[in-house]
């Protein structure tokens, strides 16, 4: 990833809904955006907006474009998405400790893959920016105190007082800064030798000599490892699988913030949003007529869009037509996100009427929001068989459409929480108290992230 950030944004125009507003970046205004914060102190609002609106980008549009382009490969089967990270990243957790355990699972998954798939795999963080929650109530209630649901660090605290609860515009100038810091250090490991392939296959081995189902895994590792002498061997430059690409993907949610975020590209004369690379927009607000739509439809950034189990094609075509009218490579990725259950029964139809018709568009495996449930112990939880289940789900229908299963989405972090249920370490519900620790969705701990990625890759390679 290129480090230069070239003189190429104009903020002039991008800034401020009382400037003629060429790109319609203001549209959205009129569209009733789902799932935004309610602030009482306009003025406050408008000084943040003006901030925003003059901080340097997060991203260059380049990458954003190199992007597309590595997607596009994904979506012909010549690549593979890796996107992982928190549901929702926090400011306090925004530590180099916790960052480096994030990126450095991202990176032990992507070697397993990459050797199962036999292909390069696309490295993408839920990371510096994954701060607004959509919520399904905007209200918490506990112990007959109601409060306004925790949006996301960027809108709210989570702690349950009315103060911490208010919604509070300041928070989106710090989550701007933390996401710089955050992907200033990201850059920093993923350029300085940190990804270093070796390294990353040391972890690994570190992980499988005290994974209670080594035997599992025991063969694609030696597999690995044999791979890893012979490149050696022959002389490979390990020097040149030092530093790798990693982009930056968040849920576009606070339109706000985005549309602060959106800069003019000189080089094209496109808006990008600078706020990240790859942006989504959730399923609960991917209406076709909504703003979230309608504001993402004017950028240039690579798209995704969620799709829960009730999408139906005609609704995916007409997004992806307004979304992607120009069927631009790379552009667009549906991230379906079904469940276990019911994955056999939907994604078949979606791909057998819709995948024809957008050959460009990558499609990828949300396997962890359509499989949450609540433990008896009261805890939101997920079974990593459910999770995995799915991904299968994932692969047999894509084989059976003659389709290209592009990617994986997962909600993971690099720390040992006990957050889903099972894996080889077996965390049931009682076990879900000891390092329960998310703040909204359960995250696959480091361990259970790396054993998916061994069960992925086998199917990766089962189907090459
Ligand atoms: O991450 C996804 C959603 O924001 C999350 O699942 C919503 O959770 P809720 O149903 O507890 O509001
Ligand atoms: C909110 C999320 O997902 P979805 O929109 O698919 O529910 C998420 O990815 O955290
Ligand atoms: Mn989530």
């Amino acid at each position: 990833m290129s480090l230069s950030i070239d003189p190429v944004f104009h903020s002039a125009d991008a800034a401020s809904p009382r400037i003629e507003d060429h790109h319609g970046l203001d549209r959205w205004r009129e569209l009733a955006p789902k799932q935004q914060p309610t602030y009482l102190d306009e003025a406050e609002v408008e000084r943040v907006r003006s901030e925003l609106s003059s901080v340097p980008p997060l991203i260059f549009a380049g990458e954003a474009d190199l992007l597309k382009k590595r997607i596009a490969d994904a979506s012909r089967g010549e690549a593979f998405l890796l996107a992982g990270g928190d549901c929702a990243e926090t400011f306090a957790d925004a530590t180099a400790d916790k960052i480096r355990n994030r990126v450095r699972t991202v990176l032990q998954m992507a070697a397993v893959l990459t050797y199962g798939a036999s292909m390069p795999v696309v490295k993408m963080g839920r990371m510096a920016g994954q701060f607004a929650k959509p919520r399904s109530s905007d209200e918490e209630t506990r112990d007959g105190v109601t409060l306004p649901s925790y949006r996301g660090d960027i809108v709210n605290e989570h702690a349950f007082t009315p103060e911490a609860r208010a919604h509070d515009p300041r928070r989106l100038l710090q989550a701007y800064h933390v996401s710089s810091s955050t992907l200033n250090l990201i850059r920093a490991f993923t350029q300085g030798g940190f990804a270093d392939l070796r390294l990353v296959h040391e972890w690994n081995r570190g992980f499988l000599a005290n994974n209670p189902n080594y035997h599992r895994y025991e063969q694609l590792a030696k597999e690995i490892d044999r791979a890893l002498k012979f490149m050696d061997a022959c002389g490979v430059d390990f020097e040149a699988l030092r530093s790798v690409e990693f982009f930056a993907a968040h849920e576009a949610l606070l339109l706000e913030y985005e549309r602060a975020l959106t800069r003019i590209d000189s080089r094209t004369g496109k808006p990008y949003d600078v706020s990240g690379h790859y942006l989504w927009i959730g399923e609960r607000t991917r209406d076709i007529d909504g703003a979230h739509v309608d504001f993402l439809s004017r950028v240039s950034n690579p798209i995704g869009i969620k799709l829960g189990p009730n999408a139906d094609p005609d609704t995916v075509l007409r997004l992806a037509e307004k979304l992607d009218p120009e069927g631009e490579p790379g552009r667009l990725s549906f991230i379906t996100r079904m469940g276990a259950g019911v994955i056999r029964d939907r994604l078949p139809e979606l791909l057998r009427t819709v995948a024809p018709q957008l050959p460009h568009v990558a499609w990828v495996c949300d396997p962890m929001h359509g499989n949450t449930i609540t433990s008896a112990t009261g805890y939101k939880t997920r079974r990593f068989e459910d999770v995995m289940d799915e991904v299968t789900g994932f692969f047999e229908s894509h084989r059976e459409a003659g389709t290209v299963p592009a990617g994986l989405h997962v909600e993971l972090t690099g720390d040992d929480v006990t957050e889903v249920l099972g894996g080889s370490n077996e965390i049931d519900e009682e076990g879900l108290r000891r390092r329960y620790l998310t703040l909204v969705d359960p995250r696959l701990n480091h361990d259970q992230s790396l054993e998916m990625a061994f069960l992925v890759a086998e199917q990766l390679s089962a189907g090459s």
